[in-house]
């Protein structure tokens, strides 16, 4: 909330000039009626034409501030809106990105239900529930001091109905917990994300409809909630206009019989009616405020979620990462499982050694890697490169001397050029085509490459993400299962170009395959998240242990 004020109080010059305009723009609507009322009432004395002439004049004169002070409270505070709202963006997206470790975790449906709906609905923050009371305030003190000075006992029946609508109705309306439809929409917008993105297997699995059902029975739970929302608004509003037109009555009433007694001059009834019957204008808004208080609240906390989860980056540094790598006891688990996913791990890694793990399926080869790549923060151990602890690394520059080629590798939509000018921007067309050659790619640098390479095989990705990797000039290759989707000659041939390439760098590369392991220094054996074997594949075999027998299955 704080936060949000902060926000706000960037733009300060231009939130002071809405309240400013709004403030105007409530008076002046006050200040035209009262006029009218007093305009009306004196021409029925037959005054002197010239006093006709001036109070038409001021009524002009209202009339054009208010509709000018309108308009410029409207664009002003529209204004602050946008502003804030880039703001917000901003922050948020800053925020997200180092979030990379918990985003995992979240459904896409959900993720993309708090960067959407919830960031839009901060922007109510100022215009619905900061800037409303702020103005009513000032014109409700500004009005009743007004007619204080006509009569204690109109003012008294204002201030009452104006308590009335500003706190006694919403606090009797919203004093109990109330149910938004925020949930509910959360929860559609997360279903219908499943939908879209598995509709062919549901189609294909027979399911489309029971997923068809419940998205239905979703929608029409987030109807009713929704319903249910706009009837209690309604209902603050009706009790609102209710109460206005109660005052307007009372102030007849009361102005009528003060006349009678003469407390209070004829001549200025009308103008009192019509100013007790405006000053409500501004109290409309202040139904909607504690809706769009709960909106807020629920929306930051919902952000908040995310983003608070930090993970802290490094202040250091490297020079270069042609240095040793160390891990001793290392142990991860996932936020959100049950037992390690790797435990324990020793490794020593020198400088310019090429180093293989294997293991079967789950047994954290992955997730390994990605504790290289800094993606998450180990549970126990300890991690140096060279003589420094991972943490103390900032990470941009531990990526600036890594390159990675992972099990899935993204291409943005543009061309074969542009996806590999990603890796090394100043690299020449030559480099390019010869990085394609090497990964045995024979396509053009024009060739056009769909969102997420939507229009290239499985192994035409895998043949772009190499050459990617040969273009970056880097001292540590990181590798997850890299030819899986090739036929055995290529396989056969980017692997040789893959050793050459990589002849003075340091390469971790995980694999299924036991073929080409003796040109590794080290292979590390994993099971069920801990290191069970490790050496020269010749060590291995002798070993007689799990690698042999991978060995002689394979
Ligand atoms: N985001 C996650 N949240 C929770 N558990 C996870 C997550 N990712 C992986 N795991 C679990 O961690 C363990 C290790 O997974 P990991 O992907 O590292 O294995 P792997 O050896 O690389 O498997 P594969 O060879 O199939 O790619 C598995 O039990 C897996 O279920």
């Amino acid at each position: 909330m704080q936060q949000l004020l902060q926000m706000i109080w960037t733009d300060k010059k231009n939130v002071l000039l809405a309240l400013l305009a709004g403030t105007v723009s409530g008076l002046t609507a006050v200040a035209l009626f009262a006029q009218s009322g007093l305009l009306i009432s004196k021409a029925a004395l037959m005054p002197p034409f010239y006093v006709i002439l001036i109070l038409t004049a001021f009524l002009k004169l209202f009339g054009v501030t208010k509709s000018a002070s309108k308009y410029a409270e409207r664009y002003i505070s529209h204004r602050v809106t946008f502003q804030f709202i880039s703001i917000l963006r901003l922050d948020f997206f800053k925020k997200l990105l180092p979030q990379a470790h918990v985003l995992n975790n979240y459904k896409s449906g959900d993720l993309l239900a708090r960067i959407t709906n919830d960031v839009e609905m901060l922007q109510n923050f100022f215009l619905r529930v900061l800037y409303p009371p702020f103005i009513a305030l000032l014109v409700f003190l500004a009005t009743i001091l007004f007619t204080l000075f006509f009569s204690p006992w109109i003012a008294f029946i204002l201030l009452i109905g104006i308590v009335l609508t500003s706190i006694v109705i919403p606090y009797a309306l919203f004093r109990r917990p109330f149910q938004t439809a925020t949930a509910e929409k959360k929860q559609l917008t997360v279903n219908a994300t499943e939908y879209f993105y598995g509709y062919r297997d549901l189609l294909l699995h027979n399911q489309l409809q029971a997923s068809k059902k419940t998205l239905s029975t979703l929608h029409t739970s987030y109807s009713s909630t929704r319903r249910k929302e706009l009837d209690r608004e309604q209902t603050s509003y009706l009790w609102n206009q209710l109460i206005a037109l109660l005052t307007g009555f009372s102030v007849v009433f009361v102005g009528a019989y003060l006349t009678t007694i003469g407390q209070l001059e004829g001549v200025y009834l009308a103008m009192i009616v019509l100013v007790s019957l405006t000053v409500f204008e501004s109290a409309v808004p202040l139904s909607m405020v504690p809706i769009f208080a709960k909106h807020t609240k629920k929306a930051i906390e919902q952000l908040e979620e995310i983003t608070s989860k930090k993970i802290t980056d490094g202040t250091i540094d490297l020079i270069d990462l042609k240095q040793s790598i160390q891990l001793r006891n290392v142990s991860y688990q996932y936020p959100s499982a049950t037992r390690l996913a790797i435990e324990n791990i020793t490794m020593d890694i020198r400088a310019g050694e090429k180093v293989a793990i294997i293991g079967p399926s789950g047994s954290g080869k992955s997730t390994l890697l990605q504790l290289f790549m800094k993606e998450f923060k180990r549970n126990h151990g300890e991690f140096f490169i060279g003589d420094d602890d991972i943490d103390r690394i900032r990470i941009s520059s531990l990526y600036e001397h890594m390159s990675t080629m992972l099990q899935h590798n993204h291409f943005f939509s543009g061309t074969i050029k542009s996806n590999l000018l990603f890796a090394n921007l100043k690299a020449a067309d030559v480099t390019l085509q010869q990085a394609l050659t090497k990964a045995c790619l024979t396509k053009n640098l024009e060739d056009p490459i769909f969102e997420k390479g939507g229009n290239l095989s499985g192994g035409e990705k895998q043949r772009l993400a190499f050459a990617r990797l040969l273009l970056k000039e880097s001292d540590l290759w990181i590798i997850d299962e890299p030819f899986t989707s090739l036929d055995i000659q290529t396989e056969q041939a980017l692997f040789n170009t893959l050793m050459n390439e990589a002849h003075k760098k340091t390469l971790i590369m995980v694999t299924h395959k036991l073929t080409n392991l003796d040109q590794f220094d080290c292979i590390f054996v994993m099971q069920q998240g801990q290191i069970v074997e490790s050496g020269t594949e010749e060590q291995l075999l002798a070993k007689q242990g799990l690698y042999y027998s991978m060995y002689h299955k394979k």
